[in-house]
C-alpha cells in the first residue's frame, strides 16, 4: 500500500506541482497555544520536533488503520509543502522555499508514545506507523495568502472537535521552517506538519474523521481496527 501511494502522491494528482514526494515528513509537536492551555503544560521555548516516515502517507478513498488494543489520536494540521532545497534559513527568508500546503492529520498512536515516555524513549512508534499521514489534494501557494492565518477544523462523526485558526500557533510558519533548517536540509517535497489545536482526541473503529481549511480542501477519512 505505501508504495502505491508515494506514487500517487508523486502523481500529477496529488502533490502536483513536485516531480516527486519528499524525503521526510517533519511534526511540530505542542505548538498551539490552545492545545498547551487543555494539556496544562508550559509554552515549548523551543519547537519540539519529530520526524514521520513518508510510509504513514494515505489519500482519500483509504482508511485509517488503529490496533484493536492501542489509542490513535486525531490530530487536524496545516501541511507545508518545501519547494525548494534550502538548508540554515532565516525566519526573514523561510516563506520563499514554500512550494504549497496541504491538509493533513497527524494520526498519533498515544499508546505507544505513552510508553515510550516511561522509558524516556523516542517516540517514533507512536508517529510512524502505517496510514499515520492522511493527506489532502496539493494546495497551490498561491491560495493561501498567509499560513499563519488560515482556518482548520475537523469533526467527528459530525461532532466539531478541533476549529482554531492557525494564527494561535506559539511558533510561526517561517520560524518553525528556519528552526528545521539549522538542523536537517529541507527538500523539494518534505512535508511540515505545523502542530494541532485544540480538541485532539481518540479514533475508534468505525469512525468517521471530516476536516477542512479555509475554503479550499475538506477531505473524509474512516477507521477500522486491526492486529495489534
Ligand atoms: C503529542 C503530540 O502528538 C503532539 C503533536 O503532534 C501536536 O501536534 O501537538
Ligand atoms: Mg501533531
Amino acid at each position: 500500500m505505501a508504495s502505491s501511494l508515494v506514487s500517487k502522491m508523486a502523481s500529477r494528482a496529488h502533490l502536483s506541482n513536485f516531480s516527486e514526494v519528499g524525503r521526510k515528513i517533519v511534526g511540530a509537536a505542542l505548538n498551539y497555544k490552545s492545545l498547551a492551555h487543555d494539556l496544562k503544560v508550559p509554552h515549548p521555548a523551543k519547537p519540539i520536533i519529530f520526524l514521520k516516515a513518508t510510509s504513514s502517507y494515505i489519500n482519500v478513498g483509504q482508511v485509517i488503520e488503529v490496533p484493536k488494543a492501542e489509542t490513535v489520536n486525531y490530530e487536524v494540521e496545516l501541511g507545508v509543502v518545501i519547494g525548494k532545497k534550502c538548508k540554515r534559513i532565516s525566519e526573514a527568508n523561510a516563506l520563499d522555499y514554500i512550494g504549497g500546503y496541504c491538509l493533513a492529520l497527524d494520526m498519533t498512536n498515544v499508546t505507544q508514545i505513552g510508553n515510550a515516555k516511561k522509558m524516556s524513549a523516542p517516540w517514533d512508534l507512536g508517529k510512524t506507523f502505517d496510514t499515520a499521514c492522511p493527506v489532502s489534494k496539493f494546495i497551490p501557494k498561491e491560495s493561501i495568502k498567509n499560513p499563519d492565518d488560515v482556518k482548520l477544523w475537523l469533526k467527528l462523526n459530525g461532532n466539531v472537535k478541533q476549529e482554531e485558526s492557525t494564527s494561535d500557533m506559539i511558533f510561526s510558519t517561517s520560524q518553525l521552517i528556519s528552526y528545521v533548517s539549522q538542523f536537517m536540509t529541507l527538500e523539494p517535497g518534505d512535508l511540515l506538519l505545523t502542530g494541532s489545536p485544540s480538541g485532539v482526541g481518540p479514533v475508534r473503529p468505525n469512525d468517521v474523521l471530516e476536516c477542512g481549511l479555509n475554503d479550499l480542501v475538506t477531505m473524509t477519512f474512516s477507521v477500522r481496527a486491526v492486529e495489534s
